[in-house]
């Protein structure tokens, strides 16, 4: 196997747990439109698709208007850019195998379906902005996942092959991206996936980010080489 020289990591549901933000800035425009609120579940069942789909989803899940979908979309990242981080936090572990990977040389990206500027006020209120390398969002090309465009774009970005590098990610759309694009994936079994995680194709499942390393581990800060 040609070892591992670039992770593209997924954003909700992967690197960070975003799903309260969401709800809150998709409650106060459902509110705004007099529509009742949505549960936390709810929320993380919308999300992975960009805002767009959040905002129609919420709206054919409360009874809204899907006409004016593009407006409330504005709307809505109004709402949620004002406050991305409040509740947003990385998950168990994260920091530290970022850390890790990126002391060992790997390459380190983020391709995400979430628009631009929440993805880097999020990224920098953790404190994970300068891990990276490219950051791909899901207003920066007219192609998202599960599109492979994304993950091509980041890998050109870092001058590293498809079959070099592999994705980390939570949802269906992370792992049809990765194949499409000829890249490993591997799923994780927190976030929120809309599909059973076995179900999903990934090359493996990992429980907590720092299993990454377990699956990479041999030999990673000596030749830098994966065992993947
Ligand atoms: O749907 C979104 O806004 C983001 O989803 P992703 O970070 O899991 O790609
Ligand atoms: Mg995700």
């Amino acid at each position: 196997m040609t070892p591992v020289k670039a992770i593209l990591f997924d954003l909700d549901g992967t690197l960070v747990d975003s799903a309260r933000d969401l709800q809150s800035a998709t409650n106060a425009l459902l509110a705004g439109e007099g529509l009742r609120e949505i549960s936390l579940g709810e929320t993380k069942a919308m999300v992975g698709d960009g805002v767009t789909k959040l905002v129609e989803r919420a709206l054919l899940a409360t009874g809204g208007d899907v006409t004016r979908l593009a407006a409330l979309t504005r709307r809505f990242l109004e709402i949620y850019e004002a406050n991305p981080a409040r509740h947003t936090r990385s998950y168990p572990g994260v920091q530290g195998v970022l850390e890790d990977l990126h002391r060992c040389g790997l390459r380190l990206g983020v391709v995400t379906n979430k628009p631009l500027v929440a993805t880097m006020d999020i990224l920098k209120a953790l404190g994970l902005a300068d891990f990276f390398g490219v950051v791909v969002a899901g207003d920066v090309l007219a192609e998202r996942k599960p599109h492979p465009a994304p993950l091509l774009h980041a890998l050109e970005r870092l001058d590293i092959s498809p079959g070099e590098a592999l994705m980390v990610g939570d949802n269906y759309h992370d792992v049809q991206a990765a194949r499409a694009a000829g890249m490993r994936i591997i799923a994780v079994t927190y976030g929120y996936s809309h599909k059973p995680h076995s179900d999903l194709g990934a090359d493996a499942l990992i429980a907590t980010m720092p299993d990454l390393l377990a699956i990479l581990k041999d030999g990673l800060c000596m030749n830098q080489q994966g065992r993947m």
